[in-house]
């Protein structure tokens, strides 16, 4: 198990180039797999989540050439072929699921454990999944504790109407589509910045998609894809991480952030808890003039709330790192989980440093701030940016706490202790049973 031992009281002060962001990396990476040419990516994190991919990739007979160090890989998947009987893909990881799509087109199977998890969030459903590979062609079937899905034909377009706007879903449907036969529609598509950065590989390939960055996305078969050269853009989880990092130890970080346009929402959600942002010369910074303060709304009897769904509401990953600002924060806010059902038993860690939380509900919880905090040892679940979170308390908290199992962070953000400590913080990891 992974821990972080932080010494905390520093005010964290600098600036940051931000990683890739994982949930564009990983489908980029599965949709690799939609062509035989090379493709070479650029700015590709070295994280545990595309580490375990490219393990795949490798033990599929793909060629991948370049260190993953250097951020640069060309991979090629000419030879690479995919046998159920042997080839298993990674279960503690939601993306698993997006080789399916590559898989069907290009060997007419896959294989997927059961199970395949992400962040322990609640029920992190695979119908939704099931439903569209079938109503493509395919056909399911189980077979101890996994799901086999079979298409000996060329996949056939398909209409579909999503229940709810899943991420992962509608890039599986995307990428059944692409290379179907005829003309697909999807109504109620995700369109998170991810899938809209998703959705442009996929046309720089020659995917013939309309209506990215919306709820609706039609696509047109084409015969094959191509290969290319892609340079991943910036992860706004970690530009935010990094800025809620600053303002919560009362310093001031500067975050390379080049997609400033999906942030009108999330700077006035910042502005909740007496945060600034301002953007310039592509650079976004935080700070809080006076402090952390929960700004009263007009509204009698209401709480200052943050409610986080699908895009375009305030995106359900960062509500951890917005629960720790809460925290901190004098007064009081409402954080609204509308995405998962387990999300927030966690904050009960944050009683340990002093912190008042209150869970109302599975879907909500009440921060109570201005309390006195302490430094204290916490235990993280295995959520990325929960581990985040408790790391923001003991960094805005003088003196020594340990973040017990925080390594869910490597599944995100590469070098993020490296970038702590360049902005001023004292932090290492250790290692423990
Ligand atoms: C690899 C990847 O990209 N993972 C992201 C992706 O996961 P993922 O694609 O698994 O998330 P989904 O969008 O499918 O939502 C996850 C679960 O939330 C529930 N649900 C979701 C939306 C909704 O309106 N109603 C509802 O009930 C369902 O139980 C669903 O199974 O999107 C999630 C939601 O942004 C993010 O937390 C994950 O980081
Ligand atoms: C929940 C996350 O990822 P995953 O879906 O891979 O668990 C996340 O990135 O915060």
């Amino acid at each position: 198990m992974s821990d972080l031992i932080v010494h905390g009281g520093t005010p964290l002060n600098g600036r940051i180039e931000p990683s890739a962001n994982k949930n564009a990396v990983l489908p980029i990476l599965c949709a690799t797999l939609l062509t035989t040419e090379p493709i070479t990516l650029h700015r590709l994190p070295n994280i545990t989540d595309v580490r375990k991919i490219l393990d795949v990739f490798r033990s599929i007979g793909s060629q991948i050439d370049g260190e993953i160090e250097s951020g640069t890989l060309t991979i090629c998947h000419a030879q690479a072929h995919f046998d159920e009987s042997r080839h298993r893909l990674p279960e503690e990881m939601r993306s698993s699921i997006m080789l399916v799509p590559p898989l069907l087109h290009r060997f007419g199977v896959a294989r997927i454990e059961n199970d395949v998890q992400g962040c322990t969030l609640g029920a992190r459903e695979i119908d939704p999944h099931v439903e569209v590979f079938k109503g493509f062609g395919a056909a399911i079937e189980q077979s101890h504790g996994s799901l086999i899905a079979r298409s000996p034909q060329q996949l056939a377009a398909h209409q579909h109407w999503l229940d709810y706007a899943s991420v992962t879903t509608s890039e599986n449907f995307a990428m059944c589509a692409v290379l179907a036969d005829g003309q697909s529609t999807l109504v109620n598509a995700a369109c998170e910045p991810h899938v809209q950065e998703f959705c442009g590989f996929l046309q720089l390939m020659g995917a013939q998609i309309d209506g990215v960055g919306t709820s609706k996305l039609v696509i047109q078969g084409v015969e094959q894809l191509r290969g290319v050269e892609y340079t991943f853009v910036e992860d706004y989880h970690e530009v935010v991480t990094f800025l809620a990092l600053g303002a919560i130890t009362g310093g001031s970080v500067s975050v390379r952030n080049t997609a400033y346009e999906h942030f009108p929402l999330i700077t006035r959600t910042f502005r909740k808890f007496g945060i600034e942002l301002s953007h310039q010369n592509g650079y976004t910074t935080s700070f809080a003039p006076n402090g952390l303060i929960v700004e009263e709304p007009f509204t009698k009897n209401i709480l200052q709330k943050v409610e986080a769904a699908p895009w375009p509401y305030f995106p359900v990953d960062l509500l951890p790192i917005f629960i720790a600002l809460g925290a901190r924060a004098s007064g009081s806010a409402l954080f609204w989980n509308k995405v998962y059902d387990g999300a927030l038993g966690w904050t009960a860690e944050l009683g340990k440093f002093g912190a008042h939380v209150f869970q109302s509900d599975p879907h909500r919880v009440i921060t109570f701030g201005g309390k006195t905090l302490r430094p204290a040892e916490v235990e993280s679940p295995y959520i990325i940016r929960v581990a985040i979170a408790l790391l923001m308390l003991a960094a805005s908290i003088e003196g020594r706490s340990i973040i017990r199992n925080a390594s869910p962070i490597r599944r995100a953000h590469p070098g993020f202790v490296e970038n702590l400590v360049k902005l001023g913080a004292n932090i290492e990891w250790t290692e423990s049973d």
